[in-house]
């Protein structure tokens, strides 16, 4: 039973944005076919998912996983969720290039991503963070001519694994600028997962003098334990938006001895908890987390998953 929350502070329906096929399988060190991320996928869109964040247009010398990104474009045109609108399958561009590809695929959301950290910013897409704006410009100029909807990221924002501890005033001024280059979202990257609530509230404050909380979403990863309790303190402060990974799967490749994203499953039994609406089926995400966990030869981490798996 669905509990209604007692919190005024906490939205009453939250949007899950989908990690797993991107974020989550772009460091696995084993071949993930093409077919299994499609796989993937449909599951996804059967257990309610909205926002699937499908492949990235990067360069596969960099992030080989992701080198199918146009046979996965090229699969999703035939999805009836594509053709109708029904699902969003928002996909990496950090350059024109990426642009370009992606937009020949058919995608109708890209996403940009900067980092509030130079170290990680030239480590991640070898360039600063002055560079990465400039190039952005094409690209959100070229998708609002081509009326794509542009997302953008900020990552190390509670922390750099290259520079440790980030100002919140610079996680602001990145983010500022993604926002007011014209990014209908702007998606704030916990990429090491350090954070801690409190430091994730100061961070969102900051973030909030120039970007609406309505228009931010947060991104934890999980390596400490502390993204529930992170995505909990985000709710209170105004942002409904949260990025998670099926399985918790992931790791950022240049973020060394980061884990994934905060599991899917743990997120929506956590907002079933507290009543806040999804549209997710749980019981029909746990078996999409178990399809690609087995895939890949691993339990999910997730610990509600495996709770639920246990019970059947
Ligand atoms: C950004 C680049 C491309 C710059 O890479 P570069 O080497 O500086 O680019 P370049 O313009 O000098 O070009 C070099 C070569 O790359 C090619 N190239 C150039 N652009 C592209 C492209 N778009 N797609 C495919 N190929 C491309 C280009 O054509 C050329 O090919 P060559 O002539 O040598 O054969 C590179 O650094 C890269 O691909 N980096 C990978 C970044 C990445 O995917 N990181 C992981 C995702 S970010 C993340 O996980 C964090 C996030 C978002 O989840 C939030 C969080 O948790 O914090």
């Amino acid at each position: 039973m669905v509990m209604v929350s007692d919190n005024p502070a906490l939205p009453t329906h939250v949007k899950i944005v989908e990690m797993g096929p991107r974020d989550g399988l772009q460091n696995e060190k084993q071949p993930v076919s093409t077919e299994v991320k499609l796989e993937l996928i449909r599951r996804l869109i059967d257990a309610g998912e909205k926002h699937i964040e499908a492949t990235a247009f990067v360069s596969p010398k960099w992030v080989p996983q992701m080198a199918d990104h146009h046979e996965i474009m090229a699969a999703l045109k035939s999805f009836p969720e594509a053709q109708d609108g029904s699902v969003w399958f928002p996909v990496l561009t950090p350059n024109l290039k990426g642009f370009e590809g992606a937009l020949a695929g058919g995608a109708k959301e890209v996403a940009v991503f900067a980092a509030a950290s130079e170290s990680f910013s030239q480590k991640n897409i070898n360039c600063s963070i002055a560079e990465s704006i400039e190039r952005f410009k094409p690209v959100i100029e070229a998708a609002k001519a081509q009326g794509v909807k542009v997302r953008g990221y900020v990552s190390c924002v509670l922390g750099c694994p290259f520079e440790g501890n980030i100002a919140p005033e610079k996680v602001a001024e990145v983010a500022k600028a993604l926002y007011d280059l014209g990014c209908y979202e702007v998606s704030l990257g916990d990429t090491i997962g350090v954070g801690t609530p409190n430091k994730a509230r100061a961070m969102i404050a900051a973030v909030a003098e120039y970007v609406p909380t309505s228009k931010l979403a947060c991104h934890f990863h999980d390596t400490y334990g502390q993204a529930l309790a992170n995505i909990y303190a985000c709710l209170e402060l105004g942002v409904a938006t949260i990025d998670s990974s099926v399985a918790g799967l992931g790791g950022c490749p240049y973020a060394p001895g980061a884990t994934g994203n905060v599991a899917t499953e743990d997120v929506v039994y956590m907002l079933n908890g507290l009543g806040i609406e999804t549209g997710i089926d749980l019981t029909k995400l746990v078996d999409a987390g178990a399809y690609i966990s087995e895939q890949l030869g691993r339990r999910p981490v997730s610990r509600a998953a495996n709770a639920l798996l246990a019970k059947k």
